[in-house]
């Protein structure tokens, strides 16, 4: 046998190994939850769903024939393994090391990249699947190996503080959430608006932290590193995206950041084609995204970007805040098969879900349902209706099982029967109290829907959680990596938040209403300053007050122009930088030279048109010079615009601050008021626009005329000075505040 041959050989039994860990990983959420009365879950059985069976997207892993034949044979191994081959840990241990040695299609394992793949490949007769919707043949997904987690939560309690005008109240918002996630799952949070989904996923996700977090999140049984940010896939409701990036540039970009170094560029772009082939995005590949203004692909394709935008990383771990609200239930249960196929792939993937249909809710393999913080259930899926009618509360008619549990956990039990205890419980009651009804309130039903997990299933699952992951100890240690690991390196994250800047903002750089907002301005002062004569005292008087108002208008366009940049691009900025996307110096620093060329574009044109007609002085030197303080005054507005945007945060009180403080600048010009109250009078060495005016009468005029009642000007070095001191500090003030947003957001 060839080495290639024994290659293959040795990849495929060892798939045959990871096969097995998928099943078992089944098996052991399988028997996650047992009830005293009822035996909900019986021990090892089989996976609720076959590891390759269901409807897939595309086909199977290598080597289809085999497959049906791995499957049979993990199956058959399954069952010959016992309760204590489960937990003794060396089955999973061993068949987890397995499967970290092999990649992930969504659809099943597939082949290690290095060594033996090409061997693999060109004996593969299913290297290229068929997609289900078109029936095209196309190139199945090739991931790298993927670290399984299991994700422990024992206890969870969140509150938060809010504050009053007068005093501070405490909220509960989590009160002792317990359950796990293994890989090969999809768990469901389900449970009433309000009751807490969101922030149970944001506190397992990593993305809450604080002295108000109580209880124990594990991950492989070790706790929250920020190594793990690129293990972690996690899909925010609102759907963050640009507006004018196509499909295809969004995910690429996505790639390009997030992809290790070790893949080169190519590899990067081919596997953002892969993810647009896996979610069924082909057609809609080179539409832009779209936003309120601009009209762009559908919600549901809208969604599948942003589940491609974290899946592209192959993340060990996702979570998914409502994937399918506001969708039509057909692309819903295709988002809903897409996390099930990506599960199977080996993942654990955790879901809130609001109301699902009940083709949807037959997806899931887990549930937690919560009400009001607390926990109502935690198990199967496919048991939480038996769950609830073995403590006496079960539907009256035929009922969606989502909609049962959601009307339990609103406590509304129109179409439920009550049980005896709780009716009990309220006669009693009502015997105390005139204004008491019949039936058993929202809050009885809640009291007792909690009463009953707790006394009858919370102990049971919290001492199953106490039992360690028969997981290696070197694939735990991968959790534990301190390091972070980025992406690219500092100039290549540049470099692409640079072009992705400048093609989300191509519209904005073509606006016509900006540039012929500039040409309309330049064309009516050169005409209001027709051939002004400088020879004259009236005639320079004037001149001087056009060079003012040239310098006023290039320091407050700018800044106005500026403060929108950071606000404006905050929610993205949050999103990017809570996943460790790229360095922030590296973000601030595109974001700030990518608007540059416009911005030093349009001056030169006004320039052009004011200077001639308005006949300034008519040589290359001054003309140049007059272009270069008018740069250097832009700069330094864009510097205080920004700093002011990144400060505040809020585009409503940026521009209030914005406009008082260039009138200020204004005012402190130099040009309206030339005697100032000492006290004040240092405020003007604090204005672009005074050491802009001054400049620009240096170069016309070579000495300031008495008449004109200036201080003293120079060689112009110390104007220059205080503008250079300004464009790097205002710059430094804005990078300050939008750090300190990111440490205090704890991303
Ligand atoms: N920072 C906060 N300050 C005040 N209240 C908060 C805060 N975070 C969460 N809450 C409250 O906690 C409760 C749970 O919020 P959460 O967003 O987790 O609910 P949800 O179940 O995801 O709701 P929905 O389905 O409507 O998204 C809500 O009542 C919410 O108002």
């Amino acid at each position: 046998m060839d080495s290639s041959a024994s290659g293959i050989v040795r990849a495929k039994s060892e798939q045959l190994e990871a096969a097995t860990v998928m099943s078992l990983s089944r098996t052991a959420s399988a028997e996650a939850i047992t009830i005293p009365e009822i035996n909900i879950s019986s021990g090892l059985s089989l996976p609720t769903k076959p590891p390759s069976g269901g409807k897939k997207l595309v086909g199977t892993s290598p080597g289809r024939k085999s497959s049906n034949h791995h499957v049979r044979k993990s199956r058959s191994a399954q069952l010959k393994l016992d309760l204590e081959d489960v937990s003794s840990g060396a089955a999973l241990s061993r068949a987890s090391s397995a499967s970290l040695g092999f990649s992930f299609g969504f659809t099943g394992f597939t082949i290690p990249l290095e060594d033996t793949i090409a061997g693999l490949r060109s004996s593969s007769d299913d290297e290229n699947a068929v997609d289900l919707e078109t029936g095209e043949k196309k190139k199945r997904m090739i991931l790298e190996p993927t670290l399984p987690i299991y994700l422990k939560f024992s206890e969870v309690k969140y509150k938060v503080i809010l504050k009053g005008v007068t005093r501070s109240t405490e909220k509960d918002i989590l009160n002792g959430i317990t359950g796990s996630a293994s890989p090969g799952e999809v768990l469901a949070l389900m449970g009433p608006s309000g009751s807490g989904k969101t922030t149970l996923l944001s506190l397992l996700g990593g993305r809450i932290n604080g002295s108000t977090v109580e209880g124990l999140i594990t991950y492989n049984d070790e706790s929250y590193t920020k190594s793990l940010k690129r293990r972690i896939g996690f899909v925010t409701q609102d759907d963050v995206l640009f507006a004018h990036l196509t499909v295809r540039e969004t995910l690429t970009y996505s790639a390009l950041l997030r992809l290790p170094n070790s893949m080169s560029k190519q590899q990067k772009e081919e596997r953002a084609t892969n993810v647009i082939h896996e979610l069924g995005l082909d057609r809609c590949q080179d539409t832009m995204i779209g936003g309120s203004f601009v009209r762009g692909v559908s919600g549901g394709e809208r969604k599948r970007v942003c589940i491609g935008s974290e899946i592209i990383i192959n993340p060990s771990l996702l979570f998914l805040d409502e994937p399918t609200s506001g969708l039509d239930s057909t692309t819903a249960l295709r988002i809903i098969q897409v996390l099930h196929d990506i599960a199977e792939a080996g993942k654990t993937v955790i879901t809130t879900i609001h109301q699902p249909s009940s083709r949807l809710f037959h997806k899931f393999d887990k549930l937690i349902l919560l009400g009001k913080g607390s926990m109502l259930y935690f198990g199967k899926a496919s048991e939480a209706v038996v769950y609830f009618q073995s403590i006496g509360c079960s539907p009256l008619i035929a009922m969606n099982p989502a909609e049962f549990l959601l009307d339990l956990a609103n406590g509304i039990i129109n179409d439920v029967s009550v049980p005896s205890e709780l009716d009990d419980k309220v006669q009693t009651e009502k015997l105390g109290s005139d204004t008491k009804s019949d039936k058993p309130t929202p809050k009885d039903v809640h009291e007792y829907l909690v009463e009953a997990y707790e006394t009858r299933v919370a102990d049971r699952e919290k001492k199953r959680l106490l039992m360690p992951i028969p997981i290696a100890d070197d694939l735990k240690a991968k959790v534990l990596s301190p390091n972070r690991e980025w992406g690219a390196s500092w100039r290549q994250q540049y470099s692409i938040l640079f072009w992705r800047g400048l093609k989300e903002r191509r519209h904005d750089y073509m606006s016509w209403m900006r540039i012929t907002q500039v040409i309309t301005t330049a064309i009516i002062l050169g005409l209001l300053w027709w051939q002004s004569d400088s020879n004259t005292v009236k005639g320079l008087q004037d001149q001087a007050g056009l060079l003012f108002f040239i310098a006023v208008f290039w320091g407050f366009l700018p800044v106005f122009t500026a403060i929108f940049t950071f606000p404006q691009e905050r929610a993205m900025l949050n999103k990017e930088r809570a996943v460790d996307m790229y360095r922030l110096s590296a973000y601030f620093m595109a974001r700030t030279t990518s608007d540059l060329p416009l911005d030093l574009f349009l001056p030169i044109i006004f320039l052009l048109i004011v200077y001639f007609m308005a006949g300034l002085r008519q040589s290359p030197e001054p003309f140049f010079l007059s272009m270069l303080t008018l740069f250097l005054s832009i700069v330094a507005a864009q510097g205080l615009g920004l700093a002011i945007g990144a400060t505040l945060m809020d585009i409503k009180k940026a521009t209030t601050v914005a406009s008082v403080t260039v009138m200020t600048f204004m005012l402190a010009g130099g040009f309206f008021v030339k005697k100032v109250p000492v006290f004040i009078s240092w405020i003007r060495y604090m204005s672009f626009n005074y050491h802009t005016y001054r400049l620009l009468l240096k170069v016309q005029y070579g000495h300031v005329p008495p008449y004109l009642n200036i201080n003293h000007l120079d060689n112009g070095v110390k104007e220059v000075g205080v503008m250079i001191a300004m464009v790097i500090g205002y710059r430094l003030l804005a990078y300050s505040s939008l750090r300190w947003m990111n440490t205090t957001k704890g991303a």
